[in-house]
């Protein structure tokens, strides 16, 4: 799908964003589709293993099968990006830049870029080639050993004070329908889940739940 940047419902639609369980084979096609029945709008393929032909294979498999609101991207691998047109990627500060990525594909897809120190934040070229940023990690989790501390929700609410406003925030890293309430009341639009939804018996299921949970702390905070 292609994603016009401008689109106010960017924010609306990170509200429940998967990232792909490693590795990824012909089950993540059918998890994320369960997902989308879910409710999930955003959908990030993260296969760290695999090859970028894989990955290309992948991405055009799911292009053709998910609804057009749905907006896709990988995680890392702009030359998979660069061969699946409407495919957004998702960055962060060991990959390429920002705004690398956002020369590369144009303005018509979703860029995202994590935050895992504060101090990223003095790069404003490329907080303004990012659609989303995301804090990372929020808390510790056994998905992704390779982090920077936990910033907790403290750290995502001191992060949306320092970012420009109209810059979705989403949170990463330990993310549950138990704890998802406290990262959007500190301030972040959205929750990112590998596990959540991933290694849950019901994806769709638990999708609806954390979609219900990040709604209802939104209603209380606005
Ligand atoms: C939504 C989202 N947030 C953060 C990350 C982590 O990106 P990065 O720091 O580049 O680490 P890897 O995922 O590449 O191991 C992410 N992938 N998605
Ligand atoms: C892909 C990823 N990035 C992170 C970061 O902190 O940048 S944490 C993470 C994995 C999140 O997995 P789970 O929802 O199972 O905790
Ligand atoms: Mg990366």
């Amino acid at each position: 799908m292609i994603m016009n940047r401008s689109s106010a419902s960017l924010r609306d639609k990170l509200g429940v964003y998967l990232v792909t369980a490693e590795p990824a084979d012909d089950s993540t096609v059918e998890l994320i589709m369960a997902a989308v029945s879910g409710g999930v709008r955003v959908v990030q393929l993260r296969d760290k293993n695999g090859t970028t032909a894989e990955r290309v294979a992948l991405l055009r498999t799911l292009q053709d099968q998910l609804p057009p609101e749905v907006i896709l991207l990988v995680n890392d691998d702009l030359a998979a990006a660069v061969a699946v047109p409407g495919v957004g990627v998702h960055v962060g500060p060991d990959d390429d830049h920002p705004a690398e990525v956002r020369r590369r594909l144009g303005d018509r897809v979703c860029i995202g870029w994590s935050i895992h120190d504060l101090d990223q934040l003095r790069d404003k070229s490329a907080l303004a080639a990012s659609d989303y940023v995301a804090a990372s990690p929020v808390w510790p989790t056994p998905t992704k050993i390779d982090t920077t501390a936990p910033l907790g929700p403290e750290g995502v609410r001191r992060l949306r004070a320092m970012l420009p406003p109209a810059l979705p925030l989403v949170g990463i890293g330990g993310i549950h329908a138990g704890n998802a309430g406290s990262v959007i009341e500190a301030g972040a639009d959205g929750v990112a889940v590998v596990s959540a939804i991933c290694a849950a018996a019901d994806p769709a299921g638990a999708a609806a739940d954390l979609l219900s949970v990040v709604a209802a702390a939104t209603a209380t905070r606005s």
